[in-house]
């Protein structure tokens, strides 16, 4: 609440209305018994406390009301003052002065001569009613300055509210002169947006500006636009909602939300899961080929060249895509996947490339960015690229070759800064001579080429992919599962796995369900794997298979104790650093056996 010195100024003005219009002396003190205002003897002494003498002033705060002092020094409440026996007052009127009930000051009427006396005397109601005319003014005075302060307030409040905003703001006149901007709006926009002269021409073009004027006219609608403008060396791309301001008397301006497509992509990859992050430490297996691919994907991670993955469905080929996304210097930019076998070839052009609003029937309004602009500054995974249209295969080349797309329907180019990894498990060499892959697009893809081998060609991966498998369902299904029968063990052995890591993993999951106990064993397993028969071309893993199980059957005898490993390797004919050797290869652990 505003006090009467923040108002002085007016307290004294009035103080020196009232005593030129009574030619009698006055004094305006605030609650604390500050002197906030004075004429004749009392100007000096402005500012200063009148704590000591100021009974009368304090009773008159406490009534709320007027009181007339016709005998200074004899009156009751003249008692306790100091100057009682020589008081030079003839006569005083002290008036309160109320802000909604509450007293926060007095003005004092002071008379030290009797002529002046006997005058105020004669006319005391007309100059109370004087009095009370000026003490309501102040009052008002003080109100008026009180609201002015919550305006200021709630003003400097609703900017730092707007502030706070990480969108930028911005609203204008009806004509699209800026009225208020946020501080968004101006770390997109400098110093366009707070120039005296700012329009919406100015910022966004004269016909932009016209659509977006256009708005108020058509009072509740709102304007989705996407604008591209020169920001220096730089494109600034922005997603803007405009919506007419309504008040009391109509539309009275346009507000405009402004959009950095930086964010909108962000967002867009946050929620879309492609955000996921997995390493090389996540691509498990003790194989020789795991091993070799996971310093592969370490060595060409910081690269930018484009990487085609080639293995069967379930290998993971995915997998190895977002651990090269993450091991590289595109860690912090999104990973974006779209699988081309996946999309209906009419989609799947504008799924890559994005559309301009209104380019073909059924375009959704304000058109749409494609996979490509959502990769911007990341990875984007073509999973499946085998399986892509050849028109869509020669617009893929000109992007690679241009590193810039244009959305269909669209009149300018829009660069994009995206590393390629695409996939297959198709032999492309056999579809560029049957004329269905271009050769120039192979050769453009194929700059690093990755390699994943099928689980059946490195089986030895399986004991370390089940006991991950193990652990992960273990705390889904809340389950104690500790490890898997030799008969277990070897029916995977046995499997030729045609669909991979995805099949083992989805078996595990299958057996992990149906087990009650704390081991996973044959029942556990689907019908397709209990029962498949061992295929005559795996001979050279049915020897593998013989030669595990030997050394299983040999360690059963003679223990896994050091002494008992000794042992076993004498009765095998081995070594013992090949024993254990063999023993990590096979995945077979003490406790197994
Ligand atoms: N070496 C591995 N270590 C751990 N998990 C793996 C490994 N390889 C594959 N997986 C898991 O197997 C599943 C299939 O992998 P992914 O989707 O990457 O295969 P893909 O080759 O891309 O399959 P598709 O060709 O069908 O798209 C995923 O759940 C993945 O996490």
């Amino acid at each position: 609440m505003v006090d009467l010195m923040s108002i002085q100024k007016n307290a004294q003005q009035i103080a020196e209305a009232i005593a030129s219009v009574l030619g009698i002396d006055v004094e305006i003190a605030d609650n604390n018994l500050i002197r906030v205002a004075g004429t004749g003897i009392y100007r000096d002494y402005v500012g200063q406390s009148m704590a000591s003498q100021g009974y009368i002033y304090r009773e008159v705060m406490r009534l709320g009301y007027e009181i007339v002092i016709d005998n200074p020094g004899k009156h009751e409440l003249c008692q306790p003052c100091e100057q009682k026996g020589h008081c030079s007052e003839k006569y005083e009127i002290v008036y309160p002065i109320n802000v909604d009930g509450v007293s926060i000051g007095v003005i004092g009427l002071l008379c030290f001569d009797d002529e002046k006396a006997r005058r105020v005397k004669q006319n005391q109601d007309s100059y109370l009613t004087f009095l009370g005319k000026m003490a309501e003014t102040l009052a008002l005075k003080i109100k008026e300055e009180n609201y002015l302060k919550g305006l200021v307030y709630s003003n400097r409040y609703f900017k730092s509210v707007i502030d706070c905003l990480e969108e930028g703001l911005i609203t204008t006149a009806l004509d699209g002169k800026i009225v208020h901007y946020n501080k968004t709006a101006q770390n997109l926009l400098g110093k366009k947006v707070s120039s005296s002269d700012a329009s919406l021409e100015l910022l966004f073009g004269s016909k932009r500006a016209e659509e977006i004027i256009d708005v108020a006219g058509k009072g509740q609608k709102v304007l989705e636009k996407e604008i591209r403008l020169d920001a220096g060396s730089e494109k600034l791309q922005l997603m803007i909602h405009a919506r007419p301001i309504t008040a009391e008397r109509g539309v009275q301006g346009i507000a405009i939300a402004l959009n950095h497509f930086t964010k909108i992509k962000r967002l867009v990859n946050r929620y879309s899961g492609n955000e996921i992050s997995y390493t090389v430490d996540d691509i498990l297996g003790s194989s020789e080929a795991v091993r070799r691919l996971r310093e592969k994907i370490k060595s060409i991670a910081s690269s930018n060249s484009t990487v085609l993955i080639r293995g069967e469905s379930g290998t993971g080929k995915e997998l190895v895509a977002r651990a090269i996304h993450n091991c590289g210097s595109r860690r912090q930019g999104p990973f974006v996947a779209i699988n081309c076998s996946a999309i209906p070839e009419s989609l799947l052009e504008s799924e890559l490339f994005g559309y301009e609003d209104g380019a073909f029937t059924g375009a959704r309004k304000g058109g749409k960015m494609g996979k490509f602009e959502l990769a911007d500054k990341g990875t984007l995974f073509l999973d499946e690229i085998g399986d892509m249209a050849q028109y869509l295969q020669v617009k893929l080349l000109r992007v690679l070759q241009e590193r810039q797309i244009e959305r269909i329907g669209g009149l300018s180019p829009i660069p994009v800064d995206v590393r390629v990894i695409a996939a297959t498990n198709r032999d492309l060499e056999k579809m560029i001579a049957q004329g269905e892959f271009r050769e120039d697009l192979y050769y453009r893809i194929n700059v690093i080429p990755i390699d994943v081998a099928p689980l059946r060609e490195r089986k030895e991966d399986i004991e370390v992919l089940c006991r991950h498998f193990i652990e992960v369902y273990n705390q889904q299904l809340n389950k104690e599962v500790r490890g898997m029968t030799e008969d277990f063990r070897r029916k995977l052995w046995e499997y030729s796995w045609p669909g991979n890591v995805r099949e083992l993993q989805n078996a595990i999951e299958y057996a992990m369900n149906l087990a009650d106990g704390d081991v996973l064993s044959v029942e556990h397993l689907p019908v397709a794997i209990r029962e498949a028969q061992e295929q005559d071309e795996e001979e050279t893993f049915k020897l593998d298979m013989l030669e595990r199980r030997t050394i299983v059957r040999c360690l059963k005898r003679y223990g896994t104790t050091v002494e008992g490993k000794k042992k076993a390797a004498k009765a095998l004919g081995i070594g013992i650093a090949t024993l254990y050797r063999k023993m990590a290869r096979y995945g077979i652990k003490d406790v197994d056996v």
